[in-house]
This record gives C-alpha cells, structure tokens and sequence, in this order.
C-alpha cells in the first residue's frame, strides 16, 4: 500500500472534564484493508440535538487507533520506528499532528518531558533512533563524518520565526526559478555586501546536543493565551531533521554567501539601466514621453554592469553545481545523506471548524489569525488529497504552509508519511473530536484510490 497513514489519538480524559462523560465510541476493522472505521455518539444525547452533535461514523479510512493510555513511545513504535530505515536511506518522510487546540499535538510531536524516555515526543525518540544509527555509520567510515542538520520554526501567514536564530523573522517567497525560500531580512554588510540569510540549520553531532538545541529552541515558541485554550498554538511549529556532513553544510554556506555577493550587483545593474532609460527620455509640455535629443543611452555603461552581474550569476551557479557535487559524491559513499524527516505540529483546528455553537467567543485578531489557520489547513488537506488520488495538479500554492512543505512532499513517498489526528475523549468536546475525525475521514478516503 503506497497511500499515506492516518491515525487517530485518543488523548486521556483530564479529571476537570470526567463529571461530563465520554464519548461513546467504537472502531471496527476491515481485515482485508487493514484500515479502521470509527463511529461516534454524544453521551448526551437529546431530542433538540443539532446536526453537529449527531452521531457519526466514517469509512475505512484509519490506519490504526491509539487508546489513551498508550503513551508516546508506544506511538512511535507503531507510526514512526518502523520509517526511520527510509530516512537512513536518504528518503524524505513527514508526520504531522492535526487537533483541536489541547487534543495532545505538542504532547505527541515534540513532548513536554524530555527527561523520561518512554514520553519523548515523536521527533525526539526518532533523532535519538536516528542518532545510533549514524554513530554506527560514522564508526564504520572514518573518511566521513554524519551528524543531524535541525531547523525548527515556527510558520504564521507569510513569516518563519527561526527558533534556532532568536526567533528571527524570515519571509515565505516563490523565487524565479519557482523555487520556495524562506530567508531573513536583507542585512547590510561591510563594504556594501549584503547577506539573506535562510532559516538556520544547526548541525547536531549526538543526540545529547540535539536535545539541547531543540529545548533551547521551544523556548521562543510563540503562544498565545486564547479564548479557547489557554497555551493555544497559533502557528505551526516545523521541525526538520537532515542527514548532514560538515561539507554539505559549507558547501550550502558557500551557495547563500554568493547569492548574497550577488544581491547588490544585480541591483546596481538594474539601477543603470533605468537610469540610462530615462535620460534618453523627456516630457513634453502636454505630458507625453519623446526620446530625448540630447542623450544616447551610455551602453557601454549598460552592458559593463551587466557583465558584471553575469560573472556573479555564474559564481552562483558554481557554487550550486559544487553543492550538487559534495553531495552526489557523499551519496555514493552512503545513501543515508539528505535523509530528513519533518514533523509538523499544525495550529489549533478550531479556526477550522469555527466556534459556532461552542459558546466561545473570539476577538477580531483571534478571527483573522482563523482565517489564515482555516486556509493552511484547508491547502493541507486538499494537497494530500490530490496527490492521493494521483491529480496532475497538486495545489501547493494555495497557502504559505503548503508552499513551505512542497519540496518535503515532493521528495517523500507518501506511504512513509502520516498525519495524527489527536481527539479528547470528553462529551463536552464532541463537536471538536467530530470535526477533526471528519477531517481525517477525507483524508484517508481519497488513499482508497492507492489501497
Ligand atoms: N495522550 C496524552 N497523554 C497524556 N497527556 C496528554 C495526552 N495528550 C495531551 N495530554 C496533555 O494535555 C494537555 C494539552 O496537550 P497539548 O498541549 O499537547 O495540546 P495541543 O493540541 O498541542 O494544544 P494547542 O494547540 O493549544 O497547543 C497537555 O498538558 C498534555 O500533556
């Protein structure tokens, strides 16, 4: 089966909401698909009941269920433990946590106790299972040396918050290659150089350091206190692991220092060009551009700074073609280099669903981070959708988060990626646990099409 996983989570149910009850739930499984259908009904059932509190149940579209005391290595070693082979492999995989706000999606992605293993969060158990392995991998071959690249941000509308660089603001840009890049602020060097930096990878040569930088990184996680949930994540929290060696990493470096080196010759390229243009123009009294009699576009000067411009372009270019190179040539040593494995803790999907009916209020910024919430996971559904049902077009561009994750999904198989769907069991949370269910329902159904 090549389609990708979806799971469901169901998160404990917390003492405050027991008085309530649980929802009454079941799963039946198809044997000969291995996928699961779940229904679901209100404890509370009545007859003034609106169309959301009915009950439901879905099509087979689950690959498994977690019951609510199975703890997060038990998830890991039925979703993630068995993919971590492909990533030794140089294949890209991705997971994602999709719930309402407070259904678990930071508990099972990322973890809050990072002292007991049998807790750790799916990204962490997989760099500890990844970090063995390329401890075994450099032991073996002393002429290379692997170690994990990790980025982590955080993503809301256009803008990438670099946990790892302070929380540095970078911006969501499509470049002309058609290419996604995620880079900082234009900084102003020295002598005129100017530098872009992309969002920061910080190399990780044991597990022990990448569990530093990744804790030191959550602290500039950004949450807001909401109407809805007190810690409620109002962005999507992105955390890239990659099979890096030190020469992949300056070979990258070398890329951006010269694309920066580049930066003010093309503008000063462009800048003389328009200069010379409108010098050989002039206004006429009623207004209208006429060539100007007095000057001749200096092209000399044009194509001087064109040149000029072209030499740094093909700088560029060699530094590409030398990454490319490092790269190709690390591989044929060890398949496991650009191995990655991205998880995605997504914003609260109650923006999706809507409040309606919950009783809870939102302010007018809480409905305008919504509504860019609503689009992100709406383009996230949609795009695994299509690339489940095999579509010739793949809406990528749709949102910011979809554009980001793009290169991941294009370089991943789906069937080493999931996304986890992590409900609350509470009769109070029937409407949310329903709509995320739902969610996932679409998701897995369009798979049928690879089952
Ligand atoms: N499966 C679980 N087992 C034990 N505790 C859990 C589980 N899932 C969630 N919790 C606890 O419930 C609380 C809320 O979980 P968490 O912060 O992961 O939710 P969330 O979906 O990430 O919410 P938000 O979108 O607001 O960030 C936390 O205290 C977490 O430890």
């Amino acid at each position: 089966m090549n389609a990708f996983k979806v799971w469901v989570r169901w998160r404990p149910l917390e003492s405050i909401e027991s008085p309530k009850g649980d929802i009454i739930r079941g799963t039946d499984e198809d044997h000969n698909n291995q996928r699961f259908r779940i229904s679901v009904a209100s404890s509370t059932q009545t007859q003034a009941m609106s169309s959301r509190e009915r009950p439901w149940k879905s099509g087979f579209s689950f690959n498994g269920v977690i019951e609510p005391n199975e703890s997060n290595h038990v998830v890991y070693n039925r979703i993630v433990a068995p993919i971590i082979p492909e990533v030794l492999q140089g294949r890209c995989c991705n997971s994602f946590a999709y719930g309402h706000s407070g259904s678990g999606k930071t508990h099972t992605m990322i973890g809050y106790d990072f002292e007991n293993d049998d807790e750790f969060g799916l990204c962490l158990a997989a760099a500890r299972q990844l970090a063995t392995a390329l401890d075994e991998i450099n032991a073996g071959d002393s002429a290379y040396k692997f170690g994990i690249g990790l980025r982590v941000y955080e993503l809301r509308k256009n803008s990438a918050f670099d946990l790892l660089n302070n929380r540095n603001e970078c911006f969501v840009r499509e470049g002309s290659d058609r290419r996604v890049y995620i880079r900082g602020e234009t900084e102003i060097l020295e002598n005129g150089k100017v530098r872009v930096r992309p969002i920061a990878t910080r190399a990780c040569w044991s597990f022990q350091q990448l569990q530093r930088e990744l804790q030191e990184g959550l602290k500039h996680r950004k949450t807001a206190t909401s109407t809805v949930h007190d810690q409620s994540s109002r962005t999507h929290a992105i955390i890239e692991m990659e099979i890096i060696t030190t020469d992949l990493l300056n070979a990258r470096d070398d890329v951006v220092e010269r694309q920066s080196e580049l930066v003010p010759v093309g503008k000063y390229a462009t800048d003389v060009y328009i200069e010379e243009q409108l010098r050989a123009i002039i206004q006429t009294e009623d207004g209208k551009y006429t060539p100007n009699p007095n000057y001749n576009v200096n092209q000399k000067r044009v194509d001087a700074a064109e040149n000029k411009k072209a030499e740094f372009e093909s700088r560029v270019k060699e530094a590409e073609e030398h990454e490319s190179e490092v790269f190709a040539i690390t591989a044929r040593a060890h398949q496991c280099v650009g191995g990655r494995f991205v998880f995605v803790d997504l914003a609260g999907a109650e923006f999706l669903s809507g409040t309606a009916g919950t009783g809870i209020k939102q302010s007018a910024q809480e409905k305008q981070q919504g509504r860019q919430i609503n689009t992100d996971l709406l383009a996230l559904k949609e795009v695994i959708r299509a690339r489940s049902l095999a579509q010739t077009r793949i809406p990528y561009r749709s949102s910011p988060l979809t554009m980001v994750l793009r290169q991941h999904f294009e370089a991943s198989n789906d069937a080493q990626s999931s996304i986890i769907l992590t409900v609350s069991p509470g009769a109070d949370q029937y409407v949310a646990t329903l709509n995320t269910l739902k969610y996932g329902d679409l998701v897995g159904l369009a798979n049928k099409h690879k089952g």
